[in-house]
């Protein structure tokens, strides 16, 4: 095959061995015709093969025009520029136009859902990502077609640079584009071949860039039999992630996250104190705080909230010295999980379809497997669970908080002897609580 060919010729190492092949659940993928040991170099590709931001911007035809862009153009767009710019050309570039030969048609991002597709999830923060994704698209496109390609018909005609052109160049890179961090900063590139490669979560992370050597290079992420698919891990990605990039999921994804965004607005007060109290324990006023399944309410989130949340009084407490690792006060404390679990209230009522609703459908089949219905189900179970799962971690909090009768927050309230899991500010309210509480606290016991 050409592809193969051009990097056999220019020094690539592994095509002898290795072979594209389509497989069952992943698509095409690339398969060893021999036995890998764990961490053994599979495949080896040149610096010169790889599509990146400095090859375009030093093309000979077309660099010089990326270059003058103002604003410049971010490394996306340069990249969707070249990859369209090699995809229009009838003569020359080979090697390169062999590869954008073998480039998938089309995509399964979430961006291409069709409504009744992308409702599924609505309420999850991918179905809120992918609407403002798209409008993102629009308006880069418009940039990009104003400040480049309507200047320079004569490289950039019209047709192979259309609007629907540019989101295949994007989903393009955001499916297959690898990402190193280098000493000089971020390094992105697409590497002919490599990326080919499925992702499982089966093996280590395995591909390597040596900007020394300049070269890209995949290991054995475990051992493989002769005739196996050979795979990479993309890294920890979570469900919906996968799906507003790569246009899959992976069902029961031990990565799965809800990012939680946390905002302060300049207009609180002591507001400046509070960033800098946050900044004190590396935490930035804009901040995005992944919830886990394993870790659904991370510490970070309190330490955040708490300082959020302080008056003047408490800005000074030891608990606050200690980077608000503890309560710094009942009011405080109870101030905060109120409005988590308010927040968690609020998302999970915001979901279109039901937790419960979606695990029956997907176990009774109506999506069909690899469907994006499917795919579109798993993102907002996965979503919903995280979120119940925060909400009962809050509600467990805030019961050793405000009085489980009464509702007062006090520094003086004290837990149940027996189950010590719920607090009363005195015996007048346990007494009168008890016929409600008597079976929480047996079952506890
Ligand atoms: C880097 S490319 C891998 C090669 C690709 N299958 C092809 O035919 O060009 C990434 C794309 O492969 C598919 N893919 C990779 N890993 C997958 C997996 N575990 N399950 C399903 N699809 C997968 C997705 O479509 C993804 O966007």
């Amino acid at each position: 095959m050409e592809l193969q060919k051009w990097l056999i010729n220019g020094g690539a190492e592994g095509l002898s061995w290795l072979q594209l092949e389509d497989f069952p659940d992943t698509g095409r993928g690339v398969k060893t015709l021999r036995p890998l040991k764990s961490q053994e170099v599979v495949l080896t590709i040149p610096e010169s093969f790889l599509w990146t931001a400095d090859v375009a911007t030093n093309d000979p035809v077309i660099g010089t025009v990326i270059r003058s862009v103002e604003p410049p153009l971010s490394v996306d767009d340069i990249l969707a520029v070249f990859l369209l710019f090699i995809k229009s050309c009838k003569t020359g570039y080979d090697g390169r136009r062999a590869h954008v030969e073998l480039l998938p048609t089309s995509y399964t991002a979430s961006i291409f859902f069709s409504d009744e597709e992308i409702e599924i999830c609505s309420g999850s923060s991918l179905y809120h990502l992918t609407q403002k994704l798209k409008q993102q698209i629009r308006d880069d496109y418009n940039q990009l077609n104003n400040n480049l390609f309507s200047k320079h018909p004569d490289l950039f005609p019209l047709e192979g640079f259309t609007q629907d052109d540019y989101i295949w160049a994007l989903c393009t890179i955001w499916s297959r584009g690898m990402d190193f961090q280098l000493p000089d900063g971020q390094f992105r590139c697409i590497a002919p071949f490599a990326d080919m490669l499925n992702h499982s979560l089966d093996v280590e992370v395995c591909h390597t860039y040596d900007p020394q050597l300049k070269r890209l290079q995949i290991l054995a992420g475990k051992n493989y039999t002769a005739g196996e698919q050979v795979f990479i891990n993309y890294g920890l990605v979570p469900n919906n992630r996968l799906l507003r990039l790569y246009g899959f999921i992976l069902p029961d994804n031990p990565h799965d996250s809800y990012d939680l965004v946390l905002t302060t607005q300049p207009q609180a007060p002591l507001y400046s104190e509070k960033v800098a109290l946050l900044k004190s324990i590396s935490l930035q006023v804009d901040s995005i705080f992944p919830l886990k399944l394993n870790d659904p309410l991370p510490l970070n989130v309190l330490r955040y909230l708490r300082i959020q949340r302080l008056e003047l009084l408490e800005i000074s407490t030891v608990a606050v010295r200690h980077g608000a690792k503890d309560r710094i006060s009942s009011r405080n404390e109870a101030e905060i999980l109120e409005a988590l679990r308010e927040s968690c209230e609020n998302l999970l009522s915001g979901f279109g379809i039901s937790l419960e609703k979606l695990e029956e459908k997907v176990a009774s089949g109506v999506y069909q497997r690899g469907s994006n219905a499917w795919a579109a189900a798993h993102v907002s179970i996965g979503e919903q669970k995280i979120l119940k799962a925060t909400l009962q971690k809050v509600k467990e909090l805030l019961a050793l908080v405000i009085c489980a009768n009464c509702g007062k927050a006090d520094e003086n309230n004290k837990r149940c002897g027996r189950c010590r899991k719920v607090v009363y500010c005195g015996v007048v309210c346990q007494k009168s609580h008890y016929s409600e509480h008597k079976v929480l606290c047996k079952a506890s016991e």
